[in-house]
């Protein structure tokens, strides 16, 4: 069937009419194409529920480069599917739905249809409400069990703010409250829109859920440690490890993809973990010996307006290295992993617990956790992939404790993966642990000892996330781990240094930030000038 002419088309061609009157205003001519690119969206979305087939998710359809208002249709899309079942049930109640209704085209008739039948429309809504007993379409959608909205949680990066000042410059703006289980976490109103945020966009905090802020904390790396972050892009989990190890120690971010590793060393930068030094005067466990020569002259500016009894040295505290590759290639007898003692593992997964964040909500059938034959595939290859990188976590010699974590709610990627691991944990001398004592949801009774697993669950905490600890007591640790665990905290209460694996002059290029030692009084302030005019 031959398409009509859009309204605009139509309307320009309209030769008898005033231009002023022809001509839409722009305000009308943006609403129009969100209106149709919203409609687009709408029926890719429904059509795609409705085969149980999903076409990507309303996020990733509105964000195409094919959609020009991007804000208007993704507030029209969500707006319209939050009220998809009283638009519904007001269309039957009028019955608009009827045989003339399937004959109209979808390309403005439809609008001008439902014009006409607007007052048919108002009465049946009217009708619905008192049926129900409350007074707006408001109080209708909130009937639906998923429509109470989740709260916007953020992280604040301790390595850049400290977390009261965060609490000041957002409280300008919204409610705040803090988290009471996860350390820097902050609770904000449902909707509140930070992604513009200079916080946000300096990377002072992270937008990041409180299910997935959990995993860092059960890991509980303490400052100084060497820690692995498996699957590690775009990082959130990664650079909440740094901000828990107070920017102390050594993070191997390892990631596969390649576009992801990108995003991963973007969000390093912005967080201001790529590396850590501290200037110094007595000399640190390991110092960087060859300072290249910018860094020489902000050293000899340091010395002169604050004298040191002798040459400054730098330390580096924190890095965290990331590396492109797959961790099932990483080979943990590598003497570069003998002084690995953690391991968080959050490995790709149907992500069918991140549902709401992908607002799958709204849709109709709202299938999380449906599987037909297809998907029974998928998340039987996911979970033999998720056993795999499981089993070679357990194999790294110095390892103490290692966090299980996936975003999906299904027991085939969770208590089955841990339960079909136990042998193997246990020969290595691994235990579940219990991760957040004080959190009610549990695993599911899969196996003895599953009450150590943690979940939370899709509708109460608007996000099914799935939590294993494995902890291992008496681990035998390598000779020269000993010696630099004595080194941690040295005299001045610096912890223990690492050396980069990188070239050095490479490494130095990195770093973002020179932190003066406290005993040599050197004003931060005059310091951070140094550094952006030297470095
Ligand atoms: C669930 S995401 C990780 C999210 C991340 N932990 C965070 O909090 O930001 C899983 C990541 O693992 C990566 N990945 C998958 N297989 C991998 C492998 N064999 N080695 C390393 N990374 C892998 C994927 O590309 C993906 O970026």
């Amino acid at each position: 069937m031959a398409r009509r002419k859009p309204i605009i088309a139509q309307r320009s061609l309209a030769k008898e009419r005033k231009p002023e009157e022809m001509r839409p205003s722009n305000a009308e001519r943006s609403a129009y194409f969100a209106r149709r690119e919203a409609a687009k969206v709408l029926r890719s979305t429904l059509q795609g529920d409705a085969r149980r087939r999903a076409v990507g998710s309303i996020k990733s359809l509105v964000y195409s480069p094919s959609i020009r208002n991007k804000k208007a249709t993704f507030a029209l899309v969500c707006q319209t599917l939050k009220r998809l079942s009283v638009i519904k049930d007001v269309m039957e109640e009028a019955n608009v739905l009827s045989a003339k209704w399937k004959g109209v085209s979808l390309y403005g008739d439809a609008e001008k249809y439902l014009m006409l039948k607007k007052d048919a429309l108002h009465s049946a809504l009217s009708r619905i409400l008192s049926r129900k007993g409350v007074k707006n379409v408001e109080d209708l959608v909130a009937l639906d069990k998923f429509s109470e909205q989740k709260p916007r949680y953020v992280r604040v990066n301790t390595l850049k703010i400290d977390t009261e000042n965060a609490i000041r410059e957002l409280r300008q703006e919204y409610e705040v409250q803090k988290d009471d289980m996860v350390p820097d976490l902050l609770i904000l109103p449902p909707g509140a829109d930070l992604h513009k945020h200079p916080l946000v966009t300096n990377g002072s905090i992270f937008l990041q859920g409180k299910a997935s802020s959990m995993a860092a904390v059960a890991l509980g790396p303490k400052p100084g440690w060497e820690v692995i972050d498996a699957c590690s892009a775009p990082g959130n989990k990664t650079l909440h490890l740094a901000s828990l190890m107070k920017g102390k120690g050594k993070i191997i971010a390892c990631e596969l993809n390649e576009e992801r590793v990108k995003r991963l060393k973007y969000n390093v930068k912005l967080a201001g973990a790529t590396s850590i030094l501290c200037v110094s005067s007595c000399p640190p466990p390991i110092c960087i010996r060859k300072i290249p020569d910018k860094l020489k002259i902000l050293l000899d500016e340091i010395m002169r307006i604050s004298p040191m009894r002798s040459k400054p040295s730098i330390c580096v505290l924190l890095y965290v290295e990331v590396k492109h590759g797959d961790f099932l290639k990483l080979d943990p007898n590598d003497p570069s992993y003998s002084k690995v003692r953690a391991i968080l593992l959050d490995p790709s997964c149907s992500g069918s617990g991140t549902a709401f964040e992908r607002l799958d909500h709204l849709l109709p059938s709202h299938s999380a956790g449906h599987s037909d034959h297809a998907d029974v595939r998928r998340l039987q290859k996911l979970a033999g992939f998720q056993k795999k990188v499981l089993e070679h976590a357990l194999s790294f010699p110095a390892v103490e404790r290692i966090v299980y974590s996936t975003c999906s709610i299904h027991q085939i990627e969770n208590e089955d993966v841990v339960s079909s691991v136990m042998h193997l944990a246990s020969s290595h001398g691994f235990q579940l642990a219990t991760s957040f004592p004080q959190w009610p949801r549990r695993g599911l009774p899969a196996f003895d000892g599953s009450e150590h697993l943690l979940r939370t669950d899709l509708t109460t905490d608007k996000e099914g996330f799935f939590i294993a600890l494995f902890v291992r007591k008496g681990v035998q640790k390598p000779k020269d781990y000993e010696r630099n665990a004595e080194d941690h905290t040295d005299i001045a209460g610096r912890t223990k240094a690492y050396k980069p694996r990188k070239p050095l002059n490479i490494f130095i290029a990195k770093m973002l930030k020179v932190f003066p030692h406290p005993h040599f009084k050197l004003p931060r302030k005059k310091t951070m000038e140094l550094i952006s005019q030297d470095i």
